[in-house]
């Protein structure tokens, strides 16, 4: 009987082993998993530390470009200061009162006379693309009287689908791609002109064109309207608002020249559909007025204040510039409204580009030989990192990936906790078993027994061993704090999500076409702002020169892309819906507002703040004296 009792307690004793390897094994192959997953949380940890680092610590210069403006009629047999232009650079030939001879100044471009607006836009379009991703951006026309700053950023006179300048077709280049976006984000759009009439900061989408200054700390003119805007043909209508009420003179160097320094500000609030993380850019276009010699302008009475305005606020800005190129630890914004206005730009976290203009004319060459040094200078000026600015949603989207990555990783670990009690109860039972049939000290004898310990010994190992690990890693693991201490970064859609989304429509893809066949450009048939069909150029387009830009077009463009593709997959193309619905009531807007669409108040109502009224389209213009 006794020996029977052995055997079956033998027999129940080597079930209970196998239990146990098998249990053992699944141990192991779960302590892979959880070590894998750790890995991989390493791995991404020192890939967000490097993006981290090279986001915070690089930075840029101001970039300049150069535009040589052509003769005008009546100049033909002049003969061009500009001796040639290769690639960046240009080279200027000086009369002998300059040490005859010839300059070279280098540029990171230069227009020649014969570029036409369209490329000039095209090569500024990535930058302004940049606006859409959160980026502040400015780009501002510098150079003497007459020597088209305002044919670049607005264009002639008498405009024409080919003369648009860089301000029309930044915003038509905005809704644009915020269209070929909209599964992604959802944007608002607002803009806001001002003007800096002899050392006033001016609204130019009001009536009485008056504001106070009250912000005083550069660009924000909080007192300025900020109008709402959701199509092409709301932005021209409101710019030609704003152009009529702009202050322009007659001088003997221009018959329409600018008398103020004038701003046309972009807001742009995109939504991040999936995440509701929250992206904000802001692009300044700044059109200066020219600096000009009053005994050449032949300036008197109004004209000549104006000029003098001018030629103070611009040595304010050339002196903000020589501090800033010196790298002074003091610099005078405040000695003018202008470097007020340029200070976010000049010395900070935004993308600017100075457009410097010169003109050919051989009585020009002082004047332009001054202009080109002064843009070599500004090319000097370092700016700090350009920053995406983003709400707290995108930390809080990482926090939460975070947390359930956490959830994950516990779960794994109760999961291995469960069977190591599967485990330790399988023993137990056998214990209680061995109870049942036998006595307290054959049970004793059973537990204090090498061999019969040994296989629960190495599960317990690998527990303590387990739990240890986790314990360490968890230390150097704290990612809420090293987020709690960044800056802002782009959400990054789950990886979870994005393949769960492509189970689902990779079964119904069945179209080639990653966007529905759409034409959203408002310049029909001769199109000048080229259109972004397809992902890559996507890409291209929204990319900028520096890394924190890549890995925002990776994590945000790349990856929405992917869903984007997904989702525009089943989309029929509709031909209502993708035409443009400005198309038809603006084939010639900007020679004035269509006479069947009067803004009432101006262009919508005032989004962000209400009190002045903007002014309504058809307003005449303020001062008798401009034109
Ligand atoms: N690239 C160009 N092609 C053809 N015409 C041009 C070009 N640039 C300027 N012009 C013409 O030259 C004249 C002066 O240009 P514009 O008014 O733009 O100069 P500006 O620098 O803005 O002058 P100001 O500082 O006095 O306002 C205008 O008649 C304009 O149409």
């Amino acid at each position: 009987m006794h020996i029977q009792g052995l055997a079956h307690a033998a027999s129940g004793y080597h079930k209970v082993l196998e239990d146990n390897r098998k249990l053992y094994n699944q141990v192991q192959d779960l302590k892979g998993e959880l070590l894998h997953a750790i890995s991989l949380g390493i791995v991404l940890v020192f890939i967000c530390g490097r993006a981290l680092k090279t986001y915070c610590t690089s930075s840029g210069s101001i970039r300049v470009y150069c535009r040589v403006r052509p003769f005008l009629s009546g100049q033909s047999n002049y003969l061009s200061t500009v001796d040639h232009i290769e690639d960046g650079n240009i080279t200027i030939n000086t009369p002998s009162k300059l040490g005859k001879g010839r300059k070279s100044f280098s540029f990171n471009k230069v227009f020649g006379p014969s570029a036409t607006q369209g490329e000039v836009f095209s090569d500024m379009q990535p930058l302004i693309r940049s606006v859409l991703d959160g980026y502040n951006v400015c780009i501002f026309a510098y150079g003497q009287t007459g020597s088209g700053k305002t044919y670049t950023m607005t264009g002639p006179k008498d405009l024409t689908e080919k003369s648009l300048g860089v301000n029309y077709r930044a915003l038509s280049d905005l809704f644009l791609l915020a269209e070929q976006r909209k599964d992604i984000f959802c944007y608002n759009v607002a803009v806001q002109m001002i003007e800096i009439y002899n050392e006033q900061v001016r609204d130019l989408l009001v009536t009485d064109g008056k504001i106070r200054n009250s912000s005083q700390t550069g660009l924000n003119v909080p007192d300025a309207n900020l109008v709402p805007v959701s199509s092409t043909s709301d932005v021209i209508e409101l710019m030609n608002l704003g152009q009529r009420n702009r202050a322009v003179g007659a001088t003997a160097l221009n018959d329409r020249s600018s008398r103020s320094h004038s701003c046309l500000t972009v807001h742009v609030q995109g939504r991040e559909l999936t995440s509701g993380a929250i992206l904000r850019g802001c692009m300044h276009l700044v059109d200066l007025a020219g600096s000009e010699r009053v005994d050449k302008s032949e300036a008197t009475g109004d004209r000549l204040k104006e000029a003098q305005h001018i030629n103070r606020s611009l040595s304010a800005l050339g002196d903000v510039i020589a501090s800033l190129a010196q790298k002074n630890p003091h610099v005078p914004y405040r000695n003018s409204k202008l470097t007020q206005l340029l200070q976010d730009s000049l010395g900070g976290q935004a993308k600017t580009l100075m457009f410097v203009h010169i003109s050919p004319e051989p009585d020009a060459v002082g004047e332009t030989i001054s202009t080109l040094k002064f843009a070599e200078r500004v090319a000097t000026v370092e700016l700090g990192a350009a920053r995406v600015n983003k709400d707290d949603a995108d930390i809080k989207e990482l926090k939460e990936q975070i947390a359930s990555l956490k959830v994950a990783l516990t779960r794994k670990e109760g999961e291995t906790e469960h069977i190591q009690h599967s485990v330790s109860g399988n023993s137990e039972r056998y214990r209680r078993k061995e109870n049942g049939s036998s006595n307290n000290q054959r049970l004793g004898d059973v537990n204090d027994s090498n061999s019969f310990r040994q296989p629960m010994g190495d599960v317990g190992n690998i527990e303590v061993h387990t739990n240890s690990a986790l314990r360490q890693k968890r230390q150097s693991f704290d990612l809420d704090e090293l987020l709690a201490n960044s800056p802002p970064w782009p959400p990054v859609i789950s990886p979870n999500k994005i393949m769960e989304r492509m189970k689902r429509k990779c079964a119904q893809a069945n179209s080639s076409k990653i966007y529905p066949e759409q034409s959203y450009n408002m310049f029909v048939g001769n199109n000048n702002i080229s259109s972004t069909d397809d992902m890559d150029d996507l890409d291209a387009a929204t990319s900028d020169s520096s890394e924190p830009d890549l890995l925002w077009q990776f994590n945000q463009t790349k990856l929405s892309g992917i869903a984007n593709v997904i989702e525009s997959k089943t989309k029929k193309p509709n031909s209502k819906a993708t035409k443009n619905p400005d198309l038809s009531r603006n084939l010639n807007p900007m020679l004035g507002p269509s006479p069947s669409r009067k803004l009432p108040n101006g262009v919508g109502a005032p989004l962000y703040r209400s009190g002045r009224q903007p002014a309504p389209v058809d307003m005449k213009r303020r001062t008798g004296n401009r034109k």
